[in-house]
């Protein structure tokens, strides 16, 4: 059933996500980012669950501070490329939550061992390569249920994390404001709840008869324990929840405010280190962190531009995706997405320099399909021309036909990327045919801002316009129509 195992390595420096850009300090630097980053790096070391944490989550907690961390993948599926691939990118992963990857193997398996993860002998030639290689923790390129977790950490001697905790991970030290801060909680403690150690009959009896190992399974808390730790979880996530929202309630105001003056949304979405913070910055000149990391951006950034008619717009910044972005996730920030389920315009940005955009484009597709965001019209931003071959980028326009290659580095394409913006937004629906008296100069200025202006003309009793506006502009203008 099992074949030899792959051992695609990774220089301790992991390289992952490095190119010769972002080692100049300061290369990405804009609008201040870089005090935006120390910052969020001087707060990393008390991010997670500091406050109120019951001991039992403060020790689950401690277990996804990842140090000296092997990965290990088991490759079911597809070429030996996809599944390197995969197994680069959870290094990636772990790199941004602050661990040294010293190794990474693959087995080839038709589905993961139930009891173990990796098969059993596999597992046993991990726990020498985990001591040959002094790691401490082992992460896995999955979802593993918890006895899985028990059982691997049982035979490798080692902390074992999976790809779900991984991310969870990541995104508690990148959450920065309080609705994402409590997302990422909730969606850690629905992830821990069933993990808790020593919980429940059936881990207790299975590790009952082993006696050895002495790791930390085996240090479980007593039943008691581990009930009123759940509970007190429960309390705080209903707490939680009750919190997100209020804070939902907040925002959905601002957004039915943004309605009411039908300034049309757009916003950007796209996997993780596509470069959409940095087509935000190019767009709007907004200050939003960039960073050659994987979500670097949790909290939805709105912002102001103008397409170049003039008309206004709001664009948005959000979290990006990744393949088997935990489920918990997703649904923690529901509410986060929900600003591209009513976004009139998603500019999906793909890495056109990356292996497999196609590959991205797809995983992206089908997060937003599952916050009801499929309906909204999309344009494919094709980002990081300059750094993609041309080979990539023709595979890219005959898979997208509706697409625009832009580098947000280089500002290449982004003035053929306004005017697609431009042409993309909606109509607003009331055509209006107008004499403003220059008494009324707000009015025009409104037009240009709110509406799309088809033809302005300046005549000795004021401003001639034919436009398309929204409602309550037209309704503002009616005494000013042409007869
Ligand atoms: N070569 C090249 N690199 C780019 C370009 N645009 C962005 N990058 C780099 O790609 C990395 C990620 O950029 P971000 O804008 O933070 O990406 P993001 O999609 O917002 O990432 P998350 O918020 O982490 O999901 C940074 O190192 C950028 O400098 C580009 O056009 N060309
Ligand atoms: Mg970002």
């Amino acid at each position: 059933m099992t074949s030899a195992a792959h051992h695609p390595r990774y220089s301790a420096r992991a390289d992952a996500l490095m190119d010769d850009a972002d080692v100049r300090p300061g290369a990405e630097d804009v609008d201040g980012a870089q005090l935006d980053r120390d910052d969020r790096a001087a707060l990393r070391r008390v991010a997670g669950l500091s406050t109120e944490t019951t001991d039992v989550t403060e020790v689950e907690y401690r277990q996804v501070r990842l140090e000296r961390v092997i990965l290990v993948g088991v490759w079911t599926a597809g070429t030996v490329d996809e599944a390197e691939r995969s197994l680069a990118e959870l290094a990636a992963l772990a790199e941004t939550a602050g661990a040294m990857v010293l190794d990474g193997v693959i087995q080839r398996r038709d589905r993961p061992d139930p009891a173990t993860y990796l098969g059993s002998g596999k597992a046993r030639e991990l726990r020498d390569l985990v001591r040959a290689a002094g790691a401490d923790t082992v992460v896995c390129d999955g979802e593993l249920s918890p006895a899985q977790l028990v059982r691997l950490e049982q035979v490798v001697d080692a902390k074992v994390v999976d790809r779900t905790a991984l991310i969870l991970d990541v995104f508690a030290q990148h959450a920065t404001s309080r609705e994402g801060k409590a997302q990422v909680a909730l969606a850690q403690m629905q992830y821990m709840l069933p993990r808790l150690r020593g919980w429940g009959q059936s881990l207790s009896r299975q590790m009952g008869g082993g006696g050895g190992g002495g790791g930390m399974a085996t240090r479980g808390p007593g039943e008691t324990k581990i009930e009123t730790d759940r509970r007190r979880i429960h309390e705080k996530m209903a707490r939680l929840r009750r919190e997100i929202a209020e804070m939902r309630t907040g925002r959905e105001l601002k957004r039915q405010e943004r309605r009411r003056s039908s300034i049309p949304s757009v916003a950007i979405a796209g996997y993780t280190n596509a470069g959409k913070s940095s087509l935000l910055n190019r767009l709007t000149g907004a200050g939003v962190l960039v960073q050659n990391a994987l979500f670097a951006t949790l909290d939805p950034t709105v912002r102001r531009a103008t397409t170049p008619a003039g008309r206004a717009y709001t664009i948005t910044d959000t979290v990006g995706f990744v393949r088997h972005l935990p489920h918990h996730l997703v649904e923690a920030f529901r509410s986060t997405l929900e600003e591209v389920a009513e976004a009139d315009l998603l500019l999906h940005v793909v890495d056109g320099s990356h292996p497999a955009p196609l590959e991205q484009l797809a995983a992206v597709r089908a997060v937003i399909r599952d916050v009801d965001a499929g309906d909204v019209p999309e344009l494919v931003v094709v980002n990081k021309a300059d750094a993609a071959t041309p080979a990539a980028l023709a595979a890219l326009a005959e898979a997208e036909p509706r697409h625009v290659v832009v580098s947000a580095r280089t500002g290449q394409g982004i003035d053929t990327l306004r005017e697609a913006v431009g042409a993309a937004l909606p109509h607003p629906e009331v055509q209006v045919d107008v004499l403003i008296p220059y008494t009324a100069g707000g009015l025009v200025a409104r037009i240009h801002a709110d509406g799309e202006v088809l033809a302005e003309e300046h005549t000795a009793d004021g401003t001639v316009l034919r436009a398309r506006v929204a409602a309550d502009l037209a309704a503002d203008l009616d005494g000013y129509a042409r007869t």
